[in-house]
This record gives C-alpha cells, structure tokens and sequence, in this order.
C-alpha cells in the first residue's frame, strides 16, 4: 500500500504541526487546589481571593501557577487552550499580580492585550480585585474616556515649581507611569504608543494575550509587532531596530529597552518579556503563532481535542420551518420561564429586524434587548448592566457578544441561527455552563442543516446532540399574534428604506452645493 506523506497523516489525526504543540500538559490531570494549599501564594492575595468568595483554585490556574509562580518561574512562555468558563483570566491575573508583588519602582510592567472594551473592563476588574492587596495600580486603555482623560490617569507628570509649566514637546521630562498594570485594546495602545510622552513599554515584563486567535486575526494597526519590536533589548549594536521605529514615528527612543541596568529593575538588567497567550479555540496555525514569536513555547490544554465544550453544557436541536423560526423562538424562550437567555443571530441586521419582530408581537411576558455593534458603547454597557442585574432576562445578540463576556446566571443559549464554525459554536455555547456551573445551549435547524451541523459538533468530540421539541399547539396559538407582527415588521423596515434613501438624497444636495460654493 502506497504510504501517505507525514504532514497528511498528521493533518488527519489532527496532530498540531509544531513539535512543541504535541507534548501540551494536560489540564484534565490537574486537580482544584484550595486557597490555603496554594504553595507561595502572598497570604494578602489569599485574602483578596476570600474576598471574591473563591475557595480553590480551579485545574486551569494551578497548571499556569506551577509553570509561573511554582517550579516554573515564568521559564517559558505559556499557550493556554482551556474551555470557555474555566477560569482563564485569574490563571495569569494571580501569578502576574503576585510576581510584582515585590516591585520597588512603580513603572508599567504588565500589559494585558483583548479584543474589545467590555472584555477590557470585565479583566480589569478581575485585576482590581487583587493588585491593591499587594499595592500595585491598574489602568485601563480603551478609549471610553478621552484621550487626556486617559493619559492623566496612566501617567505621572513631572512635579514642577509653582508658575512654571512643563514643555510636554520635551521628552528628557521625567515623566512616570502611574500603573504596575495595563489592560488595553489595541487600538487605544497604539494611540498612546505612537502619541503618549512618557508612555513607555521599556520596563514591561509580562505581555498577556488573551482571546489570541481573534486578536492575530485582525492586524490592528500592526500593535503586535510593534509591542515586540520595543520590548525586545536593543544593544548600541542592534541600534539600526531604535531608528526604524523612530522613522515610524512611534514614541521616542525613551521607549526601547537596552541591555543592562535598568531604572525600575532594581539595578539588574532587564529581564526576557514572557508572553501568555490565551483562548478557548487557540490557533495551532504555525505562521500565526510564529508572529508571537515565544521563548521556548509550552502548551497547556484540556484533553486530546483542541475544541472542547464546557463539561456541563447540555446542546440541543430544536427542528424548525424556517418561516416559522420566530414563532418557534417565542415558544422555547417562553418554556424556558424567567432564566436568563441569550440569543444569538447571524449578523447585526438580523439581530435588530428579529428584536424589531420581537416587539411586534405584543406582551410577550419576556424582558428583552437588543445588544450589538449597531448600538454605541453607552447604550451597550447600559443593555449589560441590565442584564447582569436581572432587570433583563433575554439578550438578543450578534457575535459581539461571543468572546469572553462573563455575566453570571446565564441558564442558556440560544443559536436562532445555525453558527457556522465549531469555533463561534464554542464561544456562542461558552456565555453559559461558566465556572462549573450547568448551562444548555439550543440551536434552531432547518431539516437541511442537520448534517452540517452534526459535522460542526464532532469537531468538539460532540456525538449526540437530542432534539428539544416544542409542542405544535404553541405554534399554533402564536401565529395570529405572528401573522399580525410580520405586517407591521414590513412596514417598519419599507419606512426605515424610505427614510435612509431621503437622508441620502439630502447629503448629496447639501455635498453637491458645497462643490458649486467651492
Ligand atoms: N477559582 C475560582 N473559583 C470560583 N469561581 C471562579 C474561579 N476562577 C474564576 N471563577 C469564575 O469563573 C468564571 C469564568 O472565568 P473567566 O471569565 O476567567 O473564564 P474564561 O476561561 O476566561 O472564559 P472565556 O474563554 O469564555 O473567556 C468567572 O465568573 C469567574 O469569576
């Protein structure tokens, strides 16, 4: 028989190509460590995580705590692949909290990188909760407030002599960081990378990557080499790297770390800055890990499968018409009582036409919202603190929603529309069955889509996956209310074409006079 070449067989058996990759340690055979049993743990951070009411360590954290702060010590890099809800965001949080705990200098030493705001904030407070135990200060670069805003709480300017002003131009100003500890997305970093006196990522130690496969996807304005181009130790020698950032225009050469004495460490010299890179789906592409480009790379992951759902999650079909998917998402939202839900649709359009649907219907007896990118921050964070209050019990969602967003009590998910990707299914899934909890996530199909969908869910060793079934007569006693909210659906959506085509018209009157006045 004719023998296949080593990579296809690999690819097969989905074995990951990088060599390292193949030898993870497996969290599965790591068992909770209660808080007293934490070996090193600064017994004032065992007292802030008594505070968060946290009895034990969950596998994820003590694994990541014996490679850090155990025998470890911060030796390697660490990729960590670890189900959604498990607990990954105080796996790095505790041991880069209790590393700096003995820091003498306040400069930035940490800086932990996510996709969007609200993951940003959600971190932060996780950091919050133990970094002053130790009295180490947290920021927070997310642009929710201005730009000044920001920067005066990030950094300390220079004291100066009554009546004379600092030249903000003047870059041998001392200016310092007024955080042990940042948590940005990259948008914002680059901001203050590219624009910030006194910004420096000089003395950083610990760079966290969470949510790493979103992140290398989307370049974002290339933060990623740019934070390892001025973190990497640049000798008189390697002097060229300094000037072809400086041409760049990012910051000053303040910025740049040299080998040797270091102010902020102490007087030895600047140690290797050690990545941590997180995700529940984490990319085994070698190209894209390669832009990391890690130290002796050690893999922590949870079973044999890359993709693996949380251990308490119940999935379930619920076979419907297409026509009738509204009617069919009412019924199971109303069978499901007052737990808190949230629905997922495909695209931001779908999620806003199927809450417009959704009002149409009448009293339904559910508190709904819609929360998407359509709708400004502040609307957001105002739909998310309703939501985790319980004054909202169902959001309807687009994938916005899908990462990391951690809000207590979700009893379930709902796909109104198929995910196409195990990926999206894992992250969708993964808003419930958080921290051990149970959680059950249905996904609405047409008979066309069941095959597909079986094939998505073996990708996460998900053979069986029953059928829920919603009682006909429910469907039944909807459609008038449904025939009804379809007609008014139509309506709105000939007014809203109607209203954005007229604003349209007027821009290009309004545009098509300032070139005659030009
Ligand atoms: N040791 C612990 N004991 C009890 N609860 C914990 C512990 N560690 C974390 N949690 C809780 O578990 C929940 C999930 O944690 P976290 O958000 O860090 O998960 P995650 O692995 O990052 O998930 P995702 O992949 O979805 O981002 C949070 O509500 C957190 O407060």
């Amino acid at each position: 028989m004719e023998k296949k070449p080593k990579e296809e067989n690999n690819k097969k058996k989905n074995v990951p190509a990088l060599p390292w990759m193949r030898n993870p340690i497996d969290i599965t055979d790591i068992d909770q460590c209660p808080i007293s049993c934490v070996p090193f743990l600064d017994p004032r951070l065992g007292g802030a995580l008594q505070n968060m009411r946290f009895t034990s360590l969950f596998p994820v954290q003590v694994a990541v705590w014996q490679e850090t702060i155990g025998p470890g010590s911060f030796g390697r890099d660490l990729c960590i692949n670890s189900p959604t809800g498990s607990g990954k965001t105080l796996a790095y949080a505790l041991p880069i909290v209790q590393a700096l705990s003995t820091r003498a200098v306040k400069c930035l030493r940490a800086l932990v990188v996510l996709p969007t705001r609200d993951l940003a904030l959600q971190v932060k407070e996780v950091f919050e909760a133990l970094a002053p135990a130790v009295g180490l200060s947290v920021g927070l670069a997310v642009g929710q407030s201005s730009i000044a805003d920001e920067i005066s709480l990030l950094i300390n300017k220079p004291k100066l002599e009554a009546g004379i002003c600092y030249d903000p131009q003047d870059l041998s100003q001392d200016f310092g960081s007024s955080v042990d500890i940042l948590v940005a997305t990259p948008g914002r970093l680059m901001d203050h990378i590219s624009n910030t006196n006194g910004f420096t990522l000089e003395h950083l130690c610990y760079l966290v990557v969470d949510e790493t496969d979103r992140l290398l996807r989307e370049a974002y304005q290339s933060w990623l080499p740019t934070v390892l181009q001025l973190t990497r130790p640049c000798s008189d020698t390697n002097f060229p790297l300094c000037e072809n950032l400086t041409s760049l225009g990012f910051g000053s050469l303040k910025t740049i770390r040299r080998f040797g004495v270091e102010r902020g460490f102490n007087g030895k010299s600047c140690p290797r800055l050690v990545k941590l890179v997180l995700s529940a789906t984490l990319t085994q592409d070698p190209s894209k890990l390669a832009q990391l480009d890690l130290h002796h790379p050690l893999l922590l992951t949870t079973g044999q499968n890359r993709y693996q759902l949380p251990e308490l999650l119940r999935s379930f079909k619920v076979m419907c018409e297409s026509k009738l998917k509204p009617l069919y998402l009412v019924s199971l939202l109303q069978g499901l009582r007052e737990e808190k839900s949230i629905v997922f649709t495909s695209s931001v359009e779908s999620t806003h036409r199927l809450c417009t649907l959704l009002k149409f219907f009448g009293d339904l007896q559910i508190v709904f919202k819609e929360y998407s990118r359509l709708q400004h921050q502040s609307e957001r964070s105002k739909t998310l603190t309703a939501f985790r209050t319980g004054k909202v019990q169902v959001l309807v969602s687009s994938d916005a929603m899908t990462r990391g967003m951690d809000v207590e009590g979700v009893r379930n998910v709902i796909n109104y529309d198929m995910p196409t990707y195990i990926k999206t299914y894992i992250h969708r899934a993964g808003r419930t069955a958080r921290a051990g909890q149970t959680g059950q996530c249905f996904t609405l199909l047409h008979k066309d889509e069941v095959k597909r969908f079986k094939k998505i869910l073996q990708k996460a060793d998900q053979d069986s996956c029953p059928v829920h079934s919603i009682p006909s007569e429910s469907i039944e006693a909807l459609r008038p209310m449904y025939t009804s909210a379809l007609e008014k659906l139509r309506r709105r959506v000939e007014a809203e074409t109607h209203g954005k085509r007229k604003r349209k018209n007027k821009l290009s009157t309004v545009s098509g006079h300032n070139r005659k006045a030009d």
